[in-house]
This record gives structure tokens, C-alpha cells and sequence, in this order.
């Protein structure tokens, strides 16, 4: 089985060579200004030029008001929106319609009960992505290398492609596809070596990991 692998957060050249040359299938630009790996339509326009091959752009924003969206959808040619702030799946609906580019809803996971929530955005959102719930400690509601509770999701079926992230590194991301039954994973701060500084290295040793799985 060929898992899909999307690196987030990129922000510079060398990090967007080494994901294409090792096989990426996703990269994720962060549209939220309080990031360290968040970027402007200018810059995202840039890095998505250094692309040798067709990838899948997806563009991240949390909570984004039109204002936002006007300035990202309007600058920069994406595939996919992920939302990951408190989007409703009312507001899911309204983006993917009057935006028209397929969207991926966040779902935030610290426990069984907190899978319910996804069951509202089927037949609404393109795809899920399944993140740990942020600590109550943690500035950013993403992008926070905490795992959650693989086994959550073990057997579970859904009528949606969906990402697992949260917490993924290249040691772990093969357990976790192996646990979870992933077919798409999701990671950011695991092939980082400073918040918002990618590694080129863990970059591709991430992408061997998830394909050798
Ligand atoms: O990366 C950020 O800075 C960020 C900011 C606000 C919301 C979400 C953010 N990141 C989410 C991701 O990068 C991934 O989709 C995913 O949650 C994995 O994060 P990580 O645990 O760092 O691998």
C-alpha cells in the first residue's frame, strides 16, 4: 500500500526540493499570521514555482475570515483548503461552495468521544485530518508535535479520504500508519529541526518511512 504523504509548513526552496525529490505527494503553506512557518500569497506563489512536478498545494487557515480567503484563494492556485481552527461544518460548506476549491476539515482528537465530532462533516468537507487536540498550554491550535491515541482510529471506517497527523516523526510515522490504518499522513514539526526551520534530511527520511510502511 502507497501512503500519501504531505509535508506542512514549508517556508524556503531547499525544504521544497528535498519533499518533491523524495517523492512528496502534498505540501501544505501555512496561511496564519501568528505561525513561525506562516507565509504571505507572495511568498507561497514563489515557493510553489520551485515545484519540478505536479503536487497537490494545499493552503492551512484557521478560523479565516473572506478578507483571507479573498487574498489567499484570489494569490495563490491551490488544490486543497485545510481548515484548521473551529470551523463549523455550516462554514465548511459555505467556503467549498463559493470558494470552489475542495476543502479538508480539522478534527481535533484527545479521546474517544471526540471522534463524533467528524461525523458532521461528511458529505461536506473533501477529506478529514485527524490532529491531536492542542494542550491548553500550547500557543498554536496546530503544528504542535503532540500525538494522540492512534488505536482511536484503529478499524474505524470512513466514507472520506482522511490525513493522520499530530506528533509524526520519521521513528514513528510507520507504527503509527501501521495502528491507525492511515493511507495519508500529515507532518510538520517532526522533520523540523527549530519551529519553522525544515529539514532536508528528516524531510526524506520521513518520506522513506511512511513509503516503507
Ligand atoms: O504549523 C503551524 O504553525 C500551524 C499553525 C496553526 C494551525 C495549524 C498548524 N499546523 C498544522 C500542521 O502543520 C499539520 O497539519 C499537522 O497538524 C501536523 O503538525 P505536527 O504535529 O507539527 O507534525
Amino acid at each position: 500500500m502507497t501512503v500519501e504523504v504531505k509535508i506542512c509548513g514549508i517556508t524556503d526552496e531547499e525544504a521544497m526540493e528535498a519533499a518533491i525529490e523524495a517523492g512528496v505527494d502534498h505540501v501544505g503553506l501555512v496561511f496564519y499570521p501568528k505561525s513561525p512557518r506562516a507565509v504571505t500569497p507572495e511568498q507561497a506563489t514563489e515557493l510553489l514555482s520551485y515545484l519540478e512536478r505536479p503536487v497537490s498545494r494545499v493552503g492551512l487557515l484557521v478560523d479565516p475570515d473572506d478578507a483571507l480567503l479573498d487574498a489567499v484563494v484570489g494569490g495563490v492556485r491551490l488544490d486543497l483548503l485545510q481548515l484548521h481552527g473551529n470551523e463549523s461544518p455550516e462554514r465548511v460548506e459555505a467556503i467549498r461552495l463559493e470558494y470552489g476549491v475542495p476543502v479538508m476539515k480539522m478534527i481535533p482528537l484527545a479521546g474517544p468521544d471526540d471522534l463524533a465530532a467528524a461525523e458532521a462533516y461528511i458529505g461536506v468537507a473533501d477529506r478529514l485530518l485527524f490532529d491531536a487536540r492542542p494542550p491548553k498550554t500550547a500557543t498554536l491550535p496546530g503544528g504542535n508535535a503532540v500525538s494522540f491515541d492512534w488505536t482511536l482510529l484503529t478499524g474505524r471506517r470512513w466514507p472520506l479520504p482522511w490525513f493522520l497527523a499530530g506528533g509524526l516523526t520519521p521513528a514513528n510515522v510507520a507504527e503509527a500508519i501501521r495502528v491507525s490504518g492511515a493511507k495519508a499522513v500529515d507532518v510538520s514539526s517532526g522533520v523540523e529541526t527549530a519551529p519553522g526551520r525544515k529539514s532536508p534530511e528528516l524531510i526524506r527520511a520521513f518520506i522513506a518511512a511512511a513509503r516503507g510502511a
